[in-house]
C-alpha cells in the first residue's frame, strides 16, 4: 500500500512533542512491513533542512483566499530515515525556525494541507491512504471530500490520528474564504459550536479515526474539551491503536547520547554510571534515589501541581532523595521550579528547556520518572522508561493505564489514581521503600526492560485498519 502520512511534526526534522515522535517512527515499521509509506510536512528553518540534500519533486503555486503564493516540494535524497520525506517549502510562512506559536498559524497550517492537495491530485496515480495527525492536517479530509479542485481524491480513503483533543485549531468564519471552493451547503461539515473547527471537521469526515490508546478512546466521550458529543457519535468508526516506540531510536545498547551503553544484563552498572554522570552535572547525589519528569510544562501533565509534590517529598525525605526536571512550559511553573533550587541544592535541580540529548540521559540514569497527567492519551515516556530500566509512577490514566501495572498486582510500576499533591507523594512514599529493597528494584528493571513496546504490532494494526 501507498500510504502518505501529513503532520505538523516528524523527529529527527521537528519535533515538540509525542507528535514527532510517532510520526518519525511508523513510517518507518510501515515500510518494514512491505508498505511505502511516506511523510510529508511543512519545511520550517531546522538544522536537518540545511544539513541534508533535497530534490525539488513539485515546483507550482497555492492560493489561500486572495493571495497565491508558491510551493516548492522537496524530497530528502537518501531515504536515511527509513521512509520517503517530503518537505512543503511556502516562502514567508512555514519556513520559520518554531513548528508553532505564531499569529499566523491558522494561516500556516492551511497554505500547507491546500500545498499538498494540490500537489497529490496532479500525481498520475491515487495514493492508498492519507493519514492525517492532529488538528493541523485536520481539513485534509473535508477538502478531500467537498472541494472541487480535490475531486479526484474523494475516492481515497482519509484516516484521523487524535494524539490529543486538547488542541484543536478552531478559527472564526470570517476565514472561510481561506477553504477552497466547496458547495456551501457541505459547510456543517466544517464547523463545531460556532467556529470552523479542524478537529471536528476531520472526525466527521475521516474515513477512520483513531486515539493513541484504547482507554483515551473511552475516556473523550466523556472529556475532550467540548468535543464529547461528537466523538460519541462516530465512535462506531474509530478504533484506539496504542502508540509503539523506536526501538533503534531509543536503545539503551546501542545509544549515541549516553554515557555508558548497557543491556538488561549489564543494567545495575550502566545505570549506575549514566547516574553518577548525571549527578555530578546537575550537583546531586548519585547514592540517592533520583526521580525525574520530562515534559511539557502544562496543565494536562499535571506539571502544576509539581513544584507542591517535589517541594513536600524533599522535605519528607529529609535529604534522602534527588530530584531532576527537564521541560517548558507554563512560565510560572517553570519559575516555581527554577525557585525550588535554592531551597534544596544538592539534592533538586531543573533544567528548562528543551533537550533531546538530556532527555536520553535522564531515562538511562533516573531510578523513578513521574507522569502525574491528568490527561494522557498514550504517552510515550512510560515506555521510554520501561525500555531504559527505569521505573514509571503514573497516574491511571488514557495510555498510562494501558502500559503500566502497579508492583502491587505482580507489575513492574507504580500507579496512583488522582492527580493531586497527596496521591503522588505517596506514590513517591512507595517508590523510596521499593528503591530501598534492592532485589525487588533489580528484578523489576530486568522485567521492564524485556517488555516489547516496539512498532511492529501497532504498525501492522494500522496496516489492518487502511484494508478493512
Ligand atoms: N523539555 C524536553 N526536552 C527533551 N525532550 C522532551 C522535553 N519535553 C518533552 N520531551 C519529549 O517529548 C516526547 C513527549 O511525548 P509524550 O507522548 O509524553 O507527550 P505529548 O504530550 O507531547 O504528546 C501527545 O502525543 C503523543 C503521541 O501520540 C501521546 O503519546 C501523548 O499522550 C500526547 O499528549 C518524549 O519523547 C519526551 O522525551
Amino acid at each position: 500500500m501507498e500510504i502518505i502520512h501529513l503532520s505538523a511534526e516528524c523527529y529527527p526534522i521537528a519535533k515538540v512533542g509525542g507528535l514527532g515522535d510517532v510520526v518519525g517512527a511508523l513510517p518507518k515499521y510501515q515500510n518494514k512491513l512491505g508498505h511505502v509509506a511516506k511523510v510529508v510536512m511543512p519545511a520550517y528553518q531546522t538544522k536537518f533542512m540545511q544539513e541534508n540534500e533535497f530534490e525539488v519533486v513539485y515546483d507550482g503555486w497555492g492560493k489561500l483566499g486572495f493571495h497565491n503564493f508558491p510551493v516548492r516540494i522537496f524530497r530528502e535524497k537518501t531515504n536515511k530515515l527509513g521512509f520517503d520525506l517530503y518537505l512543503v517549502h511556502i516562502s514567508g510562512l512555514l519556513d520559520r525556525p518554531n513548528v508553532y506559536g505564531y499569529d499566523d498559524d491558522t494561516e500556516r497550517f492551511l497554505a500547507y494541507q491546500i500545498a499538498v492537495l494540490d500537489w497529490i491530485t496532479q500525481w498520475e496515480h491515487r495514493p492508498d491512504v492519507i493519514h492525517c495527525h492532529d488538528h493541523h492536517t485536520g481539513l485534509v479530509p473535508f477538502m478531500m471530500a467537498y472541494c472541487h479542485q480535490f475531486k479526484k481524491l474523494s475516492t481515497v480513503p482519509s484516516i484521523l490520528t487524535i494524539h490529543n483533543a486538547q488542541y484543536q485549531g478552531q478559527f472564526g468564519w470570517d476565514k472561510l474564504h481561506y477553504v477552497p471552493p466547496f458547495d456551501l451547503w457541505k459547510s456543517g461539515q466544517l464547523d463545531w459550536k460556532g467556529s470552523i473547527n479542524p478537529l471536528a471537521s476531520a472526525i466527521k469526515c475521516a474515513w477512520r479515526v483513531t486515539t493513541v490508546s484504547p482507554s483515551y478512546l473511552e475516556e473523550i466521550s466523556f472529556k475532550a474539551n467540548g468535543l464529547e458529543d461528537l466523538l460519541a457519535q462516530e465512535r462506531a468508526k474509530s478504533v484506539g491503536i496504542l502508540n509503539g516506540i523506536d526501538n533503534e531510536v531509543w536503545d539503551p545498547q546501542n545509544d549515541p547520547m549516553l554515557e555508558k551503553k548497557y543491556a538488561i544484563r549489564t543494567v545495575e552498572n550502566g545505570k549506575k554510571a549514566n547516574k553518577e554522570a548525571l549527578c555530578r552535572v546537575f550537583n546531586l547525589d548519585p547514592l540517592k534515589p533520583l526521580f525525574t519528569f520530562i515534559g511539557r510544562l502544562v496543565g494536562e501533565k499535571g506539571a502544576d501541581l509539581l513544584p507542591d509534590i517535589f517541594y513536600n517529598a524533599l522535605l519528607q525525605a529529609n535529604g534522602g532523595i534527588n530530584v531532576l526536571v527537564l521541560g517548558s512550559g507554563d512560565p510560572q511553573v517553570e519559575g516555581r521550579l527554577m525557585q525550588l533550587k535554592e531551597a534544596f541544592p544538592g539534592n533538586y535541580n531543573a533544567y528548562i528547556g528543551y533537550n533531546e540529548q538530556l532527555s536520553h540521559q535522564i531515562y538511562a540514569g533516573a531510578d523513578f520518572l513521574l507522569m502525574p497527567s491528568r490527561v494522557e492519551p498514550c504517552g510515550l515516556n512510560q515506555m521510554y522508561a520501561l525500555r531504559y530500566g527505569t521505573v514509571p509512577i503514573v497516574r491511571r490514566v488514557g495510555g498510562l493505564k494501558d502500559t503500566v501495572v502497579d508492583i502491587g498486582d505482580g507489575g513492574f510500576g507504580i500507579c496512583h489514581d488522582q492527580t493531586s499533591v497527596w496521591d503522588v507523594g505517596h506514590a513517591i512514599g512507595r517508590a523510596y521503600e521499593l528503591y530501598h529493597d534492592e532485589k525487588h528494584l533489580k528484578e523489576i528493571r530486568k522485567y521492564m526492560m524485556q517488555l516489547d513496546h516496539s512498532w511492529d504490532r501497532a504498525a501492522q494494526q494500522y496496516i489492518d485498519l487502511y484494508q478493512i
